[in-house]
């Protein structure tokens, strides 16, 4: 059996005001870090101590990761960090409210922008905040590969290669590994490892700062379908706050 633990970033600063944020590098709240070091502790307090920990390159993940590991008491485990389980790219949506975008296009789309498989908001213009093609971050990286805009599906379309290249490879020797990331991302992540549906994705969230355990067989399936959250309650009530940012619908925590 291997142990896979999936950790949303806690709170940032425009998760607190209901902005859609994306590749936008916001930082944590204090309540967002204090999610952070306690998601750590239970970590611990289960006898879940990552070996290997992956987190995007956006702040509000870096430092989820460094205080989750300080929190379990091992601010010392190998980490890598890549661009590919990013927050999707949220196009120009990102900076604007969730409630003004859900009162201007309507909730049908409003949900579809959020929640669907292919639906990508219009991508944000050359020069815009949004536009990363001068942020050293990813000055390696060749501009046809850097987002505008994004679907879920061009999200798993970029991630996948990583989980296959990078965190499979630490799972299969027996590494307890700890991928913190982001809403869609993890959406992305979890879609493959459950093998969900697009009906079943539509109703996917994942709370801010809250483990989520995943034991995968040796052909990496999950032993129990949706993993288990440490504290089931807590992220049930949290995914539903989630699921109604700007006032949506169809709140619920698999
Ligand atoms: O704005 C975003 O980048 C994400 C996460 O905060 O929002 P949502 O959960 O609505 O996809």
């Amino acid at each position: 059996m291997r142990t896979l633990i999936l950790l949303r970033h806690g709170e940032s600063d425009w998760n607190s005001k209901n902005l859609f944020t994306g590749w936008i590098d916001v930082d944590l709240t204090a309540h967002g870090e204090e999610q952070a070091l306690l998601g750590g502790k239970a970590l611990a307090a289960a006898g879940l101590l990552p070996t290997r920990v992956h987190t995007s390159v956006l702040t509000r993940a870096v430092r989820t990761g460094t205080l989750a590991m300080e929190g379990a008491g091992h601010p010392w485990v190998p980490t890598d960090r890549h661009w590919r389980l990013n927050e999707r790219h949220y196009g120009a949506l990102q900076g604007r409210e969730k409630a003004a975008v859900l009162r201007e296009f309507g909730e049908d789309q409003f949900h579809l922008w959020r929640r669907s498989y292919d639906a990508a908001p219009p991508p944000v213009a050359e020069g815009s905040p949004g536009d990363v093609s001068s942020d050293p971050r990813y000055s390696g990286l060749p501009r046809d590969l850097l987002p505008r805009t994004e679907s879920l599906a061009d999200v798993t379309a970029r991630l996948l290669p990583y989980w296959h290249d990078a965190i499979v490879p630490d799972l299969r020797p027996g590494h307890t590994v700890l991928v913190v990331a982001h809403s869609n991302s993890l959406r992305a992540l979890v879609a493959h490892l459950d093998r969900l549906t697009r009906e079943e994705l539509l109703t996917l969230n994942i709370p801010t700062g809250m483990p989520l355990r995943y034991d995968l067989g040796e052909d990496l399936v999950p032993l129990v379908r949706g993993g288990r959250y440490l504290d089931l309650d807590a992220a049930a009530a949290a995914a539903a706050e989630v699921a109604d940012q700007g006032g949506g619908r169809l709140g619920s925590c698999r």
